[in-house]
């Protein structure tokens, strides 16, 4: 996951592979809250593990349900219809699909409950299934705005409820709703049948369909007139199916079939493999399939397989009744500007009541690309971007992961632009990964790459990882090959020297070489710190001087240029190993100024120095650097000089930043 401000999507040129995603969102809620509401233990399989599913195991910790897992698969202790803690609070973040369902069931229940959120889980109406509940009988009270969480519940007995008449419950806000009262109202149904009447159209069915399908799978079989009255059946009863698998969710499935449908094929592959969800799934938002293909997509399927390639191009305009795919229909709004005409989603006023009102948020962030949108009530028409008219925008994600997720196919734009997703981490919330399992199967124009060249102790280490950090890049520390190097040559004994060039070219091709977590490892050995002392860097300095040492060791360097972008930190990143880098830094200090970082690097470490011993080390290591044959430590002709004698670390770092957003500047705007 991504826990930077923000990700810097380079412009992307094909997509071709195989994605395997985590598990869905909806049945996995479901499927938790079923699992602790039955008897009998059940094993959960391919769990997703992302925000809203950690906050309703969190929960069901709470209420004392026994959680177990062993490798991929959770086990659940149901609580057999009981709660074992009668009373609790409840954080439940920004999880509709736990806030909704849990209030039904901790209704019914009977035990002293309070259910939080986030601020914005505190703007999401709830009033319509707590009328639904009050009419029931159960004790439920507002803790903050009528109509919203924070939520009291109250015990009371099952025998105060009023079972009899129907229970009428508003279906054109939620969906969710419905499916709190059917996934909860079993609980009540031991003696006798309840009714639940849906007033008003109800929206997004397939949900409603999902919800229906697991509780058959516990044991529960509802019997449904049209999608206006439901009846749980006299004596239900939870029980666990024993073992469950989770499909992948067919919402997350939605990028990755428009990026086959809109990215060029890529070398070697066919098109894009989607494994864990396909033709045979119970999740509504499979039927993203068929809009795709109405836009032009090629795609073939299997029962939990799909493969999608490019067809029409460009794409097809839609003028799409999108209310049977809200979550997924928002990556039709981005696909939209790939089209040949406007296109039209209507029906998707749910929209605004999720996240964050995603009508206005598509429209301001589309039009922040360029792009001519209409938004209305409950619709979004949304104009074609011809090439010449996409802007770099720095696009805002309201802490909505699918804002997130579908403008990271605006990186596919014909202009060649890249694309700015600001607070990627809210991707969290269903795909913790998403941003890496999309660098996967995606070929970019190119990676960018910011090269930090110049003397030792200057500070490159420093400038150079802190840069990766803030921008989310890999980080190449270029001097750390040559010091492992140099210390397994010395090891096998061989002399830092022309005459052994080539056996210490043939041992720098094969290290077993491994960075992880800030550690070196050779082998199983972590030699961090061995390769760290001051005689480490002149043996470095010395093999680094055999044009086969150098030549032996480009070929790994360059590998470390992989997406998002790379910070490499050495002596010839600019000049040699990445000459077309958009951005070069050469950075100096005095001689006076390194020689006594050093020292207080050292004496930091416990390893007494002498400042004038290292001052003649380092002048001597640079005279070695500067005057070899092969790739002399010189600035690059397009390199930014820095001389950072007298700035801090972090002034050095805001100067080069400031560098990058000047080659690589977005609109905000
Ligand atoms: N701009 C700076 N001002 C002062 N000290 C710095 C600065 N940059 C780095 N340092 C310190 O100097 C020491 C050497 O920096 P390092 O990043 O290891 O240099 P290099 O990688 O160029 O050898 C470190 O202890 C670091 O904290
Ligand atoms: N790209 C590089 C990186 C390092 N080297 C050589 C020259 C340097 O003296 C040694 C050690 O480099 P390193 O960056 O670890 O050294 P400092 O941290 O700057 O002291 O390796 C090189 O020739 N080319």
């Amino acid at each position: 996951m991504y826990a930077t401000h923000f990700l810097d999507l380079p412009p992307l040129l094909s997509a071709g592979g195989t994605v395997h995603l985590p598990g869905s969102k909806s049945i996995s809620n479901r499927v938790l809250l079923l699992a602790a509401l039955a008897s009998g233990t059940t094993r959960v399989h391919d769990l997703l593990d992302s925000d809203d599913t950690r906050v309703m195991l969190d929960a069901l910790r709470a209420l004392g349900c026994g959680l177990r897992r062993e490798g991929p698969v959770l086990e659940i202790d149901g609580l057999g219809g009981q709660v074992r803690t009668a009373q609790a609070s409840l954080f439940l973040g920004n999880a509709g699909t736990a806030m909704r369902p849990l209030t039904a069931a901790l209704a019914l229940l009977g035990g002293d409950f309070e259910l939080r959120g986030v601020p914005r889980m505190h703007e999401r109406p709830i009033g319509d299934l707590v009328d639904a509940l009050v009419q029931l009988g159960c004790e439920l009270e507002y803790l903050g705005n009528p109509g919203y969480p924070p939520l009291r519940i109250r015990p009371v007995a099952q025998a105060q409820l009023h079972l009899d008449a129907p229970i009428r419950v508003r279906g054109d806000v939620s969906s969710q709703f419905l499916t709190a009262l059917l996934l909860a109202l079993p609980l009540a149904a031991t003696q006798r049948p309840i009714v639940i009447e849906v007033v008003g159209e109800l929206i997004s069915k397939p949900y409603v369909e999902i919800t229906l399908n697991l509780l058959a799978r516990f044991g529960i079989a509802i019997e449904r007139e049209g999608w206006q009255r439901f009846t749980i059946p006299a004596g239900s009863h939870y029980q666990s199916p024993g073992q469950i698998h989770v499909e992948a969710d067919a919402s997350s499935a939605s990028y990755f079939i428009a990026l086959g449908a809109l990215a060029a094929p890529r070398a070697g592959h066919d098109g894009i493999r989607i494994e864990g969800v396909g033709a045979a799934s119970i999740q509504g938002d499979i039927r993203f399939v068929d809009a795709a293909r109405q836009m032009g997509a090629q795609v073939d399927s299997g029962p939990n397989w799909l493969q999608v390639r490019r067809g029409a191009w460009p794409l097809k305009a839609i003028d799409l009744d999108a209310n049977h795919i809200p979550d997924a229909a928002m990556t039709l709004a981005v696909m939209a500007l790939y089209a040949d005409g406007p296109s039209t989603l209507r029906n998707i006023a749910s929209w605004r009541v999720k996240e964050t009102d995603r009508i206005d948020a598509m429209a301001i962030e589309l039009r922040k690309l360029g792009a001519t949108v209409e938004a209305g009530p409950d619709f979004l028409r949304i104009e074609p971007l011809p090439t010449g008219q996409w802007r770099r925008a720095a696009i805002h994600t309201y802490d909505d992961h699918r804002v997130a997720m579908c403008f990271s196919l605006a990186a596919l734009n014909p202009d060649g632009l890249p694309v700015r997703i600001l607070d990627p981490k809210c991707v969290a919330k269903t795909f913790p990964d998403y941003f890496e399992t999309l660098f996967e199967v995606v070929e970019p124009v190119a990676v960018p790459v910011i090269c930090v060249d110049g003397p030792t102790a200057s500070g490159k280490g420093t400038l150079a990882a802190e840069l990766a950090r803030q921008l989310g890049y890999h980080y190449l520390d270029s001097g750390a090959l040559y010091r492992v190097a140099g210390l397994a040559a010395r090891r096998a004994h061989l002399a830092l020297e022309p005459s052994q060039e080539a056996a210490i070219a043939d041992l720098a091709r094969a290290l077993p070489l491994r960075f992880d977590a800030g550690r070196v490892w050779l082998g199983d050995e972590d030699i961090s710190d061995a390769i760290r002392t001051e005689a480490a860097g002149m043996d470095a300095s010395r093999v680094s001087a055999l044009p086969a040492v150098r030549e032996a060791l480009q070929a790994l360097q360059q590998g470390f240029r992989r997406l998002p972008g790379l910070v490499a930190d050495g002596r010839d990143m600019g000049t040699v190993i990445f000459p077309d880098a958009p951005l070069k830094v050469y950075l100096t200090a005095s001689a006076a100024h390194r020689a006594e970082r050093r020292h207080k690097q050292l004496i930091s470490k416990g390893i007494s120095a002498n400042i004038a011993d290292l001052r003649a080390d380092l002048e001597a290591r640079d005279a070695r650097d500067s005057s070899r044959s092969v790739a002399p430590l010189k600035p690059a002709e397009d390199a930014r000089l820095l001389d950072n004698s007298d700035q801090t670390a972090q002034q050095s770092v805001d100067q080069v930043l400031h560098w990058w957003r000047q080659v690589q500047p977005f609109s905000e705007g």
